[in-house]
């Protein structure tokens, strides 16, 4: 392949989680185009340095995602890699989302120094987590539970658990996975008992639209399956205009040409959760995921949802 220039410049938070997915894209793109050089343009994001105010009231995920967009608008880098769950619905004029690459475990894990699992826990006993969606769901299994919230990187959320500030932390598996901390993991919590966000356990890569050269880089890296089930995903949180911290899940799986997936919105307390579920040919991914938003909105999500929007 002809190349005008043979650098790529990845934007990425400082995290060791961001580090660690930057530098798998980097590795990626380096295998498949064994002559390009990538450079890694690490930065700090409001969401990485505002770490005292739960994020649902300074306005959600799109804090972690802002900085890295504008180094892409101001040409100071070509990609940015996010984990898909912390990206919002809608791209800035100018940026698309380009490739998803493969998915890793999507299960929330329970993370503890003394229980093996949810179940264990005394009553009344601390689980940290900063999530709306986790904190319904756990409410609703443990209502004698008290949840505490939890915010930071990976490292921090585990120095708190250390530090004695809680008996559990719920985590994405995945990021202790890549971070090599397998151990970490008490046990895997089924999507049965605590569904997923929306593209979690998977990696994206934002461009610019109008860069045909990075586009063309980014292709070899794109996985479809993952690519089908995050926007069944996505577009239901879409149509739920699930755009900053919600109590929503969303979690899609790939069977032969078939998508099954399925939603969850609660109320924060677990007092209530409306479920759906919905299935149809791949190709309709995004359809399915909106007509499961219309299923949830039609069973009261839009009232739960203006609730948690009043309180945040
Ligand atoms: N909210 C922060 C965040 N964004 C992505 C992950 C994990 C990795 C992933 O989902 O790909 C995490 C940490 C967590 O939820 O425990």
């Amino acid at each position: 392949m002809i190349e005008q220039t043979n650098i790529l410049r990845i934007a990425t938070r400082k995290s060791a989680l961001a580090m660690w997915q930057a530098e798998f894209v980097k590795a990626r793109l380096e295998h498949f185009h064994p002559s390009l050089t990538v450079e890694l343009v690490p930065m700090s994001t409001q969401g990485d340095i505002i770490l005292d105010t739960p994020l649902a009231k300074i306005g959600g995920k799109g804090l972690f995602v802002k900085e890295l967009e504008q180094a892409m608008m101001d040409g100071r880098a070509d990609i940015a890699v996010h984990s898909m769950k912390d990206v919002p619905v809608d791209f800035p004029e100018g940026l698309a989302l380009h490739t998803i690459c493969e998915r890793e475990d999507p299960r929330d894990a329970f993370v503890s120094n003394q229980y093996n699992t949810l179940d264990e826990l005394p009553q009344g006993a601390v689980v940290g987590t900063s999530s709306l969606r986790r904190q319904c769901q756990i409410r609703a299994l443990r209502p004698d539970l008290q949840i505490k919230d939890l915010r930071g990187n990976v490292n921090t959320r585990l120095a708190k658990l250390d530090n004695g500030e809680y008996d559990a932390i719920i985590l994405a598996a995945a990021g202790l996975l890549r971070l090599a901390m397998p151990e970490r993991i008490a046990a895997y919590i089924e999507p049965e008992m605590s569904l997923p966000a929306n593209g979690q356990g998977a990696v994206g890569i934002e461009c610019r639209i109008d860069d045909v050269r990075v586009q063309a880089l980014l292709t070899p890296l794109e996985h479809t399956a993952t690519r089908i089930r995050v926007n069944a995903e996505r577009a239901m949180n879409r149509r739920l205009e699930g755009g900053c911290q919600v109590p929503i899940g969303a979690y899609a799986e790939v069977e032969g040409d078939t998508v099954h997936l399925r939603g969850l919105v609660g109320a924060v307390d677990g007092s209530e959760i409306l479920h759906a579920q919905s299935s149809g040919p791949v190709e309709q991914a995004e359809q399915i995921g909106i007509a499961l938003a219309e299923q949830l909105l039609a069973q009261g999500a839009d009232k739960i949802l203006a609730e948690v929007y009043r309180d945040a």
